[in-house]
């Protein structure tokens, strides 16, 4: 069976605030299998193509800026649903409208500061996982999938 991927990352906020297990364990709680990780500081070209489609945007410079102020961890998630469950899990946009119970709602204040990124569609995240993992996502399966799905 194919299942859907997504791409999650932990912010520089999310990782100086001691969150990455925190992040990681909802993620493998919830039944999501984890595909790819690294820890990696990036550059600012590399930013700005992740984030290409802001680039109109008055705060883009700022994120930009943000994204780069320390390492990230890069994720490939995989599960059903996994774009659209992982953006529920993350919460909205603004911490401040997101409820409590969502990583966003749970951790963040500042609409920037928001901890993670989570890919806002399928095609998105095929974008971002070929940009983020050139050498593809580790194959292998959870032993415990068949608990998980029928
Ligand atoms: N109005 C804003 N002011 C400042 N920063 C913003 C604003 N809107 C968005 N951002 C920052 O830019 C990121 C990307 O914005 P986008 O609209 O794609 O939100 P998102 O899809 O919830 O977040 P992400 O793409 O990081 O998962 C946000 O996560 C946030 O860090």
């Amino acid at each position: 069976m194919t299942m859907e991927q997504t791409f999650i990352m932990i912010k520089p906020d999310g990782v100086q605030r001691g969150l990455i297990g925190e992040i990681i364990g909802r993620f493998e709680k919830k039944g999501f299998s984890l595909k790819g990780l690294k820890f990696v500081n990036v550059e600012r070209a590399f930013a700005e193509k992740h984030y290409a489609d802001l680039s109109s945007r008055p705060f883009f410079g700022l994120l930009v800026d943000y994204i780069i102020s320390g390492p990230v961890v890069a994720m490939v998630w995989e599960g059903k649903n996994v774009v659209v469950t992982g953006r529920k899990l993350i919460g909205t946009t603004n911490p401040a409208d997101s409820p409590p119970g969502t990583i966003r709602g749970d951790y963040g204040i500042h609409i920037r500061r928001n901890i993670i990124h989570g890919s806002d569609a399928v095609e998105s995240a095929t974008k971002e996982i070929a940009l983020w993992f050139p050498e593809g996502p580790i194959a292998w399966e959870s032993a415990i999938e068949p608990w998980i799905y029928e």
